[in-house]
């Protein structure tokens, strides 16, 4: 059996046109902003390809391309400048920050009904409480991704490896919503047995950022498989899940081409969602 694909570009190019659409039926401008401190390659990538998917979409692209050097109070200067700013409905900041800087001083910072993260403690919480609020990006592209594929959630063993902030925490969030039902386990560093932990699960989502740590022999066949781990080497992107996986899961979504899009299209459903919301305030 070889897997089916979950395809994160295909899926992303359909979104982009409803959210078109959506753009097009609100009576103002839509705008994202980003802010990249330094001028790390992969972040500057990532930056460029949520520019061009703006256009796509007919979403105002703003940006501020600060110096490695920027001071902390410099920064939440920019912070409270595009909080303030009509033409900014919401905005990120391109994560990883400069050692230098107080990351969580910078996220907490951001206006939450202007966070196109869906990151924001504020919107965080308002997930745990069960109340409407911009949901984290990249979990929200995995679950429309298994939806649009028919992946069974409802009552599946779901295990998680890793508990990063911008994936391994918060999906469970989303994945144990009556919506979707499903039991998660959210394995890390500290867990006594990962190949059981995996092997047990009819969903395994991979974001420990560990290139190949989940192989074949760990995998129940035919279940669904997500790659969210990146890792860049000379030969690309790597994920961690091992190639040969793919001949074991019913479904997967690879590093290129499967979760990163998704976290694309997302981060522009968040921004459109805050400019309907605003329209619906009025
Ligand atoms: N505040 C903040 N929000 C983020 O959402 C955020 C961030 N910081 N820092 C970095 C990570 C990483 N990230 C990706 C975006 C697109 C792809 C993506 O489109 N990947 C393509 C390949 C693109 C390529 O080839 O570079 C794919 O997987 O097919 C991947 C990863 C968002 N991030």
């Amino acid at each position: 059996m070889t897997a089916t694909l979950l395809n994160g570009n295909e899926t992303r190019n359909a979104l982009f046109e409803d959210l078109k659409a959506r753009v097009a039926a609100l009576p103002g401008p839509v705008g994202l902003a980003t802010v990249l401190v330094g001028d790390d390659p992969g972040s500057r990538s990532y930056v460029k390809g949520k520019h061009r998917a703006c256009e796509k979409v007919g979403i105002k692209s703003i940006r501020r391309d600060l110096p490695e050097s920027i001071t902390q109070a410099e920064l939440e200067a920019v912070i409270d400048e595009l909080n303030a700013n009509p033409e900014v409905t919401a905005y990120i900041v391109q994560l990883p920050l400069p050692k230098h800087l107080n990351a969580n001083a910078i996220l907490e910072r951001v206006d939450p009904a202007k966070d196109g993260d869906g990151l924001h403690p504020v919107n965080l919480g308002k997930l745990v409480l069960g109340e409407d609020a911009a949901l984290p990006a990249t979990p929200r592209g995995i679950v429309e991704l298994l939806r649009r594929y028919d992946v069974p959630i409802a009552g599946a063993n779901v295990t998680v490896v890793g508990r990063g902030v911008t994936v391994g925490r918060p999906i469970g969030l989303l994945l144990t919503r009556r919506s979707e039902n499903a039991t998660v386990t959210l394995c890390h560093t500290g867990t006594k047995d990962l190949a059981a932990e995996v092997r047990r699960a009819d969903i395994v989502i991979a974001g420990a950022g560990s290139p190949g740590l989940i192989t074949a022999d760990m995998v129940k066949p035919g279940a669904a498989v997500v790659d969210v781990g990146i890792t860049r080497t000379e030969a690309g992107l790597v994920g961690d899940v091992a190639p040969e996986v793919r001949e074991v899961a019913g479904w997967l979504a690879p590093i290129p081409g499967g979760s990163g899009p998704m976290t694309v299209a997302m981060l522009l459903t968040n921004t459109v969602e805050a400019a309907e919301r605003a329209n619906a305030a009025v």
